[in-house]
Formats: structure tokens, C-alpha cells, sequence
């Protein structure tokens, strides 16, 4: 065999290579079993151990197979190996997909395309009953876009690219470049006759990869995204020592990992592989990264019927070490019992945290993270139920739902992943969603989270948002027959990024890259002249970023606010209550933790920008950013407290005069609950629509405040409520359109390219990374050029 020496041992490689072999055997003996008959061959340099290895299943197994292959590389492998070749347009359903990555998140989302066969690899990947990635661990990563930097490679139509290119740029890409050959004058062309766009962005845009992946593939002229979100069911990483870190996507190995063994584990007798099983302190030893091992083998160890047994907190048992030790419970366990053990089966989130703090005194003295993880566990745990409270000054509550299965996350996720990375998404918007409404019933944890140091903040912001844990298991070499890929000296690989590490990717050295001067290939097009709205300004329509010359904007902005016969007030009237009067789209920005100040401009409906004073939030601000920065006394006197109600019976319900009041003010429509980034743009929408008359009674109102009570620092009379109809159907943004350039009255607003994680703004803001802020084009240019 081409793999064994003139002595029948397996050949001596590079460590790399080594590795790359143990994970194609790896995941072949685990999931390519004797009954599967229609097997997809992917692309790369792990791919021909994986045919080697089938090979080594032997003849009679594989004379009934039929192999198809993802592109060129993977074809020929095939014939060579004298294998049956088939295509996906014959066999549609495939047992097995083998493929591999070019990166692997935590949440085996990968970049793939590396080597331009993403097209199809991807179609193969979906028709797959199982997706299998197989990589040396340098593929395996935290967040993707850490290790592999080129960034997504996105197969275009070729007559298309240089929109597409285009359009990634404003999708807030660095640095798209089009793929050219090595060896050949031009770009290279796929198997499929098109030209591929490498599109880096910044780590805040791949925190959340099915989002990106969504939006990219909207861009018209794209044919395929290099970014497989939630469709690969384990990955194999070869590692230096010889063994073999495999990462399930549930706690258990996927279907194909079940059922009779592959013949390969007994005939290869010199190279074999056993899964390191055994009692959870022996997997922990062996596996250092313990936040990786999360939960859910934990979960394993109880079963249902011994859940269900459990009817308070008092059942609970003391880990080794006593009452105030930690306890060995799962969190789904600890709040089904608080919650049960409660006198009406009923509590808030902050009794729950008393009650389990009361049993456990551990949580007393242990920090904020378990309170995340409270929220995290009642928000994704179908068994709990949110009860909207009779007396709103306490907040929802919280109890189970007898009737759902206890959630082993073993049958969630089964049942999550066994319909698409669609599912997959619409778990995480619904995660998200029910993050920010916690966000209202946790005022101190968000403070804290707020105040909590930049290390903790990008990788662990991340995790902690991330739902979904993979499992991870060693398989490791027989120590009988150890291999000689083992018996080699262990290469230096790279480790997995630290906090640091990960924080310093994420920081905004440049706001906005402009297009790589090597690869600038749009030329300047004559458009007509932008339309001059009522006030003479231009710039209502979009103005593509790559017709604008250095530090220019699109639409300068003029030193006053124009006037109107319904809006006679000049901006520096405006500055006068800047404490007073906020726009939704500020009080909405507030909302995400965001810290204004007159970086931010707001726009004022049919008027243009309005540059505040000072930093000002609306009655949002009293709830979830309370306390997370100098300016926040003055948004609890602002005027702020104004309901906004559209059609959709979307309500802004304000808080009243302060913090002590405060009600969770913001709900999503359930149109346009998917992301919190569609409900950005819509809320956006919603002010560049609002009725100018609306305005013009909270500005006199606001005048009645500021005269009642002249300085901010005093307390303005709280005003009443107002209510605003808005007029036009409200606007439902989908994800889809997220991170298109959008208009207002006054210019284009850009997503801001490059976001800043959580304390890195430029200003020194406290920004989320989980809602990005459109930054007026302006503004990214003066970031760049202070930058530079
Ligand atoms: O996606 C791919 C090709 O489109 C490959 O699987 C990926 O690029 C990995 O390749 P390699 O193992 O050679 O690094």
C-alpha cells in the first residue's frame, strides 16, 4: 500500500502531514461504515488520507460505492485510486461527506475555499446526511478569521465581480481582493468557470458567521460563500502528540459514528484509534481545555426520570467539600428546582439568583459568570417559561414547563441540527432576542458585565453569547502500537489565541481600509449629480464608498440645521436642550449599551443631522446602561420619556423619571426579532419616517421642561408620554438588508466597517459588539485619518 513501507509500517511523515492523517483516519474509521454507499470527497491536503484510508476498507466493501468529488483535486483522486466516480446530479443524498477547512470555530462553523472549491463542497456538505471535517489542529480555532486571514473566499459570476467586489466593501469588508492565479495572467477560475473574492472582515462581523454568511450570499453575482455555518456535524483535528481532538456538535458522535465498526480498525492493526471514554475527571485530564468541555457531557450523567425527581433546591446534594462548594449540578437542574421548589412554582430572575445563592453559598462569592449563565440556561431550555409579571415593577417571571421535555442539550441539539444552518440561526437570533430582554431584568449584572475589564471582554463576550458548545473527545494512539506519525519529534504549532490575543485582533487601528491600491479596478463612474433635497443638501441616494476620494464625505455637512415653516429652530436651538431631546434611533443605540456623545450625530427626521452637544440618552438609558459612564446623569434628566407606538403595536414604553422606575421598555415585533441588527435598521427606518409634527411637540415640550427647569443638572418636570402614530407602515427590515448602505435626508449611512469590541471604541466609548453601529461616512473618514 502507497502508505507503508517496504516493512508494511505506515510511512513516516511530517509531523503536519502526520497529523492530517490521523484525523482522515480518524473520522473515516468513525464515519465511513461498510453500509454507506454514496460517499462525497472533498478538497485539500488532508482529503488524500481520507481516500487512503477508504482504500484501506478494502475492495469488495468499495466496488459497491460510488465517490463524488467536490472539484478537480478530489476527482482525481478518485480515478486514480480506481474508485467509482459519480456526481451529485446522479446521488443527491450522500451517506458521508469527508471534507476539509481552512478554519473551524468553536462552533464547527467553518471557512472553507481555500482552494476554490466552496461551490461545490458546499453543495456536497448539504447533501450530506453528515458533513465531516477533518484538518491538523492549526485549523481549530476560536472564532474564525483568527488563523486564516485572507479572508472568505465568496465565488462570484465573473461579469460580476467588480460589483460584487464593490458591494463587499460597503458590507464593511477590509480589503476585498480578487483571487488571481499564480501561474497564470488573471484571476483564477474555479471548476465551475468563475472568479473568487477573498473577503477579510473584522472579528466582530465573524462573531456571528451565519449572519455574514447570509448577507454576503445576498450580493447579486454571488454564487457561493466560503463560510459553512452550522452544517458540519464533527470535526477531526490531528494534533502534534498523535492524537486526535474530535469535536462533535452534540454530546454524542453523529449517526454515522454509530453502528458496526469500519473494517479498517481491524485490519490496520499498526495504527489505531480508541476513543479515551471513561469517568469525567479522566476526560478533563486529558482534555486542558475545560470551558470547551462544557456542560453537556456533564448532562449526560443524569438521566430524565432522575431530573424529574428533583422537586426543589433542598434535593439537590452537596459536592464533595460541603454546602459551599461548587456545586456538581448543571444549571438546567439548579433553576427546574429553584423554580419548583418556589411557593407558587414562580420566581424573577433576581430571586432566582437569591435562591440558588442561598443554597449554594458558593455563588455568593463567585463572581458574575454564573449569573450569565442562569440567564443563558432559561433562555435557551424550552422546559422554562417567561411569565409576563402582573406587577410590572418586578419584572418577568420565571417557571417550568412540566410538559416539555427536560432538555438533555443532547436531544435539543439533535433536533437543531437536524434541520438546517437556517435552524441554527434562528436558535442564535432567539438566544440574542432573549439576551436583551434579560438585559432589562438584570440591570446589575449588565453593569457589571459593563464595567468588566477589555481582557475578559472579546473572547469571552463571544463565548458567553455563543449557544452552541461542541464536545470534545480525544482519540488518541493505542499506546500498544503506537504510530510512527507519534514517534515524531512534535512541531511548534501555533496554540489557540489568548484573550489577549483575540482582544488585540478585534482593536480599531483603522476604521475603514480603502481598496487595496494593487487591486483598485472600479474606475470612477460620472453619475448624475446626487439630488438636492429641501434644505439644498445632496446626497439622498447612496454614493458608493469607492467613488469618494480621500476625506471626502458624502454629504458635507452644513454648519446649521436648515429651517422649515413646521421646524423654525436653528441647530444652535437644537444644542440648547441636547439633554432633552433624543432621537429613537439614540434611545435605541442606549438601549445596547452603547455610550453616546457628540461623536454620534442623530438624525432628525426630514432635517439632516443634528450633532448634540453633549452626551445625552433618552429614557432607555435607565435601564440596561445605567451607570456605564459620565453621561448618564444627564440622560436620567433627560427628556426621553416619550412612548413611540407604530402600527405593528411596537411600543417604546419609556421608563418614568429614573433608574429606580425603570421598565424594560424596548420589545421586538416579531417580524423583525431575527437580529438585532434588522431591528436596528428598522428602528433607523423608523426615524428618517417619523412625522415632523411629532417632533415639533416634543421639541415645545421640551422647551416647556427646559424652562421649568434651565440646567440639566436640576430635574426637568417629568413630561408626559407622548404617542406617535407613525404614519407609513413601519418598516420591516430583514437581516438581509442589514449592512446596506442606507439613506437618510441628509447622506448615506455606512455599517461601520470596522466595529470596535466592547471598550474599544476610538472615543472611548463602551460599544457591544453585538450591535453594530452605523457610523456616518464622515465620521469613518476622520477615525481613518486620525488613524493614519
Ligand atoms: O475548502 C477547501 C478547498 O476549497 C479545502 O478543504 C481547504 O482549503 C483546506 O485545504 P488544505 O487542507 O489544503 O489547507
Amino acid at each position: 500500500m502507497v502508505n507503508q513501507d517496504a516493512k508494511g509500517k505506515l510511512k513516516k511523515l511530517e509531523p503536519v502531514e502526520a497529523a492530517k492523517r490521523l484525523a482522515a483516519y480518524a473520522a473515516v474509521d468513525a464515519h465511513i461504515k461498510p453500509h454507506h454507499r454514496v460517499i462525497g470527497i472533498g478538497s485539500g491536503s488532508t482529503v488524500p488520507y481520507v481516500v487512503e484510508r477508504i482504500l484501506e476498507q478494502g475492495s469488495e466493501i468499495n466496488e459497491d460505492r460510488w465517490f463524488i468529488p467536490t472539484g478537480f483535486q478530489s476527482k482525481q483522486l478518485i480515478v486514480q485510486a480506481g474508485l467509482n466516480l459519480g456526481d451529485v446530479d446522479q446521488f443527491p443524498s450522500i451517506d458521508v461527506t469527508i471534507d476539509g477547512a481552512d478554519e473551524v470555530d468553536d462552533d464547527l462553523n467553518a471557512i472553507k475555499g481555500g482552494g476554490a472549491c466552496h461551490l461545490r463542497e458546499k453543495v456536497l456538505a448539504e447533501a450530506a446526511a453528515d458533513f465531516i471535517l477533518v484538518a491538523d489542529s492549526r485549523k481549530d480555532s476560536r472564532v474564525l478569521g483568527t488563523t486564516w486571514t485572507q479572508g472568505i473566499p465568496v465565488e462570484v459570476a465573473p461579469f460580476a465581480w467588480a460589483k460584487v467586489y464593490q458591494n463587499l466593501a460597503l458590507l464593511g469588508c477590509e480589503e476585498p481582493i480578487l483571487r488571481m492565479g499564480k501561474a497564470k495572467a488573471g484571476p483564477i477560475v474555479t471548476d465551475n468557470g468563475n472568479f473568487v473574492i477573498d473577503a477579510p472582515f473584522s472579528a466582530v462581523y465573524m462573531r456571528d458567521p451565519a449572519d455574514l454568511l447570509h448577507r454576503i450570499k445576498m450580493l447579486t453575482g454571488v454564487l457561493e460563500v466560503g463560510l459553512f455555518a452550522g452544517m458540519a456535524k464533527a470535526a477531526y483535528f490531528g494534533q502534534n502528540d498523535g492524537s486526535v481532538i474530535v469535536r462533535y456538535v452534540d454530546a454524542s458522535p453523529p449517526n454515522s459514528a454509530r453502528g458496526p465498526p469500519s473494517p479498517s480498525l481491524a485490519v490496520l492493526q499498526s495504527f489505531s484509534f480508541t476513543f479515551q471514554n471513561g469517568p469525567p475527571e479522566h476526560r478533563a485530564r486529558i482534555m486542558p481545555s475545560t470551558s470547551l468541555f462544557s456542560q453537556r457531557s456533564v448532562m449526560s450523567m443524569f438521566t430524565e426520570s432522575h431530573i424529574r425527581s428533583i422537586k426543589s433546591l433542598d434535593d439537590l446534594d452537596n459536592a464533595p467539600g460541603g454546602r459551599s462548594a461548587k456545586p456538581k449540578y448543571p444549571y438546567v437542574i439548579t433553576l427546574r428546582a429553584a423554580l419548583l421548589g418556589s411557593p407558587n412554582g414562580q420566581l424573577t430572575l433576581q430571586e432566582i439568583y437569591a435562591e440558588i445563592a442561598n443554597r449554594f453559598p458558593y455563588y455568593k462569592h463567585a463572581g458574575k459568570g454564573w449569573k450569565n449563565s442562569v440567564r443563558h440556561n432559561l433562555s435557551i431550555n424550552r422546559c422554562f417559561k417567561r411569565i409576563k409579571s402582573a406587577d410590572p415593577s418586578k419584572g418577568s417571571l420565571w417557571s417550568v414547563d412540566e410538559d416539555e421535555e427536560v432538555t438533555t442539550t443532547r436531544i435539543r441539539n439533535k433536533k437543531r441540527y437536524a434541520t438546517s444552518s437556517r435552524s441554527n440561526y434562528r436558535y442564535r437570533a432567539r438566544a440574542a432576542k432573549s439576551r436583551r430582554s434579560f438585559a432589562d431584568d438584570d440591570e446589575d449584572e449588565e453593569e457589571e458585565d459593563d464595567r468588566s475589564s477589555v481582557s475578559e471582554s472579546a473572547s469571552a463576550a463571544f463565548i458567553a453569547r455563543s449557544p452552541i458548545r461542541t464536545r470534545r473527545a480525544v482519540l488518541a494512539v493505542d499506546t500498544q502500537t503506537k504510530s510512527s506519525a507519534s514517534s515524531h519529534p512534535s512541531a511548534t504549532m501555533p496554540s489557540s489565541p489568548t484573550t489577549s490575543e483575540l482582544s488585540d485582533a478585534n482593536s480599531v487601528n483603522s476604521t475603514f481600509s480603502p481598496l487595496s491600491p494593487a487591486h483598485k479596478p472600479i474606475q470612477h463612474i460620472q453619475r448624475e449629480p446626487a439630488p438636492i433635497d429641501s434644505f439644498g443638501r445632496a446626497g439622498t441616494r447612496p454614493t458608493p464608498i469607492t467613488a469618494l476620494n480621500a476625506g471626502q464625505s458624502v454629504a458635507p455637512r452644513a454648519s446649521e440645521s436648515p429651517r422649515s415653516a413646521a421646524f423654525p429652530h436653528t441647530e444652535s436651538h437644537m444644542r440648547s436642550f441636547a439633554g432633552h431631546v433624543q432621537s429613537p434611533s439614540y434611545r435605541f443605540s442606549a438601549v445596547q449599551g452603547h455610550q453616546m456623545d457628540d461623536h454620534y450625530p442623530t438624525v432628525w427626521p426630514s432635517l439632516g443631522t443634528y450633532t448634540p452637544r453633549q452626551t445625552t440618552f433618552a429614557g432607555a438609558a435607565s435601564s440596561t446602561v445605567a451607570g456605564t459612564g459620565p453621561s448618564y446623569p444627564d440622560a436620567r434628566h433627560s427628556l426621553g420619556n416619550y412612548a413611540l407606538k407604530s402600527d405593528n403595536n411596537h411600543e417604546h414604553v419609556p421608563s418614568t423619571s429614573g433608574a429606580e422606575n425603570a421598565q424594560p421598555y424596548y420589545d421586538y415585533p416579531p417580524e423583525t426579532e431575527e437580529t438585532p441588527t434588522s431591528s436596528y435598521y428598522r428602528d433607523y427606518a423608523t426615524v428618517t419616517q417619523s412625522d415632523p409634527h411629532w417632533w415639533q411637540q416634543v421639541y415645545q415640550h421640551s422647551s416647556a421642561a427646559q424652562q421649568h427647569s434651565p440646567t440639566q443638572a436640576t430635574h426637568p418636570a417629568p413630561p408626559p408620554y407622548y404617542h406617535h402614530q407613525v404614519h407609513q407602515p413601519p418598516v420591516t427590515m430583514s437581516p438581509l438588508h442589514a449592512g446596506h448602505p442606507l439613506s437618510s435626508g441628509y447622506g448615506t449611512w455606512y455599517p461601520a466597517p470596522n466595529l470596535p469590541p466592547i471598550g474599544h471604541a476610538p472615543n472611548g466609548d463602551v460599544t457591544s459588539p453585538h450591535y453594530p453601529t452605523l457610523l456616518p461616512i464622515s465620521q469613518q473618514k476622520r477615525m481613518l485619518q486620525a488613524a493614519q
